[in-house]
């Protein structure tokens, strides 16, 4: 399996957002070092789904991009992406592989380490860990762990871990001095005036 990007644009399909344009600002920008997962409102239809994770898969093939799916792990397969991602309310992990197999690319969400290590165990290539800071991008979620909650994830894990929640370029030093290998933002690129430029300060921040 090739190595994992460590930076994680997740779609942004609130009305009036145009995700596939920021898209295509972002993997030329990050090319092989982006991992695009496809995430749609609940309220979607598996057929606005679809199309939009088709679109996305073929966007990440011209660029070497890896792109994932979330929840939907039927539409991960139809479009034949990388993979997918789960968390609480989707498939457990175990059964989310044996749909997947082997080979694919499969992250589930963990907020503390003995979930996090339950979920390595069933089958997990890498952890969504968060909300590392407040975020208003999904509601419902807890209160945000912060980088010692990362921490402590990290810690009991062998898988690469990927902050999420509130994530901007100025938070990545500290996320990864607290062990992050990679960051998944939503509204750091979607909501930036210019989404090229915002991913290149984010990446910037990864790889220094
Ligand atoms: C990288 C990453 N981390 C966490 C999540 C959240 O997944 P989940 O808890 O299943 O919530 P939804 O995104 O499905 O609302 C994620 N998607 N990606
Ligand atoms: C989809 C999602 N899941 C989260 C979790 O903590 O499980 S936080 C989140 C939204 C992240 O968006 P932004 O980068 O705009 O804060
Ligand atoms: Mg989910």
């Amino acid at each position: 399996m090739p190595s994992l990007g460590r930076l994680h644009l997740i779609t942004d399909t609130r009305p009036g957002r145009n995700p596939l344009a920021v898209l295509r600002a972002a993997l030329p920008v990050a090319r092989s070092e982006l991992v695009v997962q496809v995430r749609v409102e609940d309220s979607a239809t598996d057929r606005q789904a679809y199309d939009l994770a088709r679109r996305a898969v073929a966007l990440c093939a011209a660029y070497g991009a890896t792109c994932l799916v979330n929840d939907r792990l039927h539409v991960a397969l139809a479009v034949a992406a990388a993979g997918g991602h789960v968390g609480a309310d989707d498939l457990p992990v175990g059964a989310a592989r044996r749909v997947l197999g082997s080979a694919a690319v499969l992250g589930a969400t963990a907020r503390e380490p003995a979930t996090a290590a339950a979920a390595v165990a069933a089958g997990a290539s890498y952890l969504g860990v968060g909300p590392c800071h407040p975020t208003s991008t999904k509601t419902g979620l807890p209160d945000p762990i912060g980088p010692a909650g990362l921490r402590a994830v990290a810690e009991a894990v062998a898988v690469p871990v990927i902050a999420i929640g509130g994530v901007t370029a100025a938070a990545v030093p500290v996320l990864r001095a607290a062990g992050a290998y990679g960051v998944a933002v939503v509204g750091a690129v979607s909501d930036a005036a210019d989404p090229a430029r915002a991913t290149a300060e984010l990446l910037g921040a990864l790889t220094c």
